[in-house]
């Protein structure tokens, strides 16, 4: 459930891309456990506020605090590990299985053993619901409501209390996009991460969020 704690806060954010301002003095909130949906124009800015949570995109002016402590004052890897972040068109690693894949967060910063490793590869699968056949494949023999299934699992890996996921079912038939519905849905309660979550669809946006927000003109309106 949702806390009443401001747990990703925006402080006073600006942001503009040469001339063009996408944010000005933009200040939000979220909650621990909330899950937010946001829509909006295509181009108003919604990548640019995901990435800014997970520092991919600085801000020129004002702060970013996770758990109370600015995001440039953090330890980039740490923060990374704790921020999932899943795309559409899944995002995976050709070259690598999809075992590989999965630990790919995990393998850059933590000391896990195989037997970890092991463990935690079944859990996630477990988790996505997807069984052990996939785990020596490469993303190319999957199908594509599989491989996002895998990209859920990756972003997931190291247990981050964030999940960011830009369109990340937009590319899926509705069949296989009803299914990963439902999974994220249980996935959220079971795990109670924090998600922020942006699609086209308002059906997906209303279905999905504790929270949903349409980004106009830099701003954030609430819907529910
Ligand atoms: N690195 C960049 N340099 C210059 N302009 C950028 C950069 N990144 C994004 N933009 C521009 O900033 C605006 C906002 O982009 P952003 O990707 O955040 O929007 P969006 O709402 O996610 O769009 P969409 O729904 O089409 O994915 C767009 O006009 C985009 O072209």
């Amino acid at each position: 459930m949702p806390s009443n704690i401001p747990f990703i806060e925006f402080k006073h954010v600006d942001k503009k891309y040469e001339d063009r301002v996408i944010f000005n003095n933009l200040s939000f909130n979220i909650n621990k456990g909330d899950f937010i949906t946001l829509t909006g124009t295509s181009g108003g800015g919604k990548t640019t506020f995901l990435r800014m949570i997970n520092g991919m995109v600085i801000p020129d002016k004002g702060e970013i605090l996770i758990n109370q402590e600015a995001i440039n004052k953090q330890d980039i890897l740490a923060l990374r590990r704790n921020i999932g972040y899943a795309i559409q068109g899944s995002g995976l690693f050709p070259h690598m299985t999809i075992k590989q894949n999965m630990l790919y967060v995990p393998e850059l910063s933590l000391d896990w053993n195989d037997a970890q490793k092991n463990a935690r590869v079944l859990e996630l699968l477990d988790i996505v619901s997807l069984d052990n056949t996939v785990l020596s494949r490469f993303p190319d023999e999957l199908s594509g409501g599989q491989q996002q299934r895998v990209s859920i699992a990756r972003a997931l890996a190291a247990n981050p209390d964030i999940l960011l996921m830009d369109e990340p079912f937009g590319a899926l038939d509705s069949e296989t996009r009803t299914q990963l519905q439902d999974s994220i849905k249980s996935i959220q309660q079971r795990l109670g991460v924090t998600i922020v979550f942006i699609t086209h669809d308002e059906i997906e946006a209303r279905l999905l969020g504790t929270r949903s927000f349409e980004l106009v003109d830099g701003h954030l309106t609430a819907k529910n």
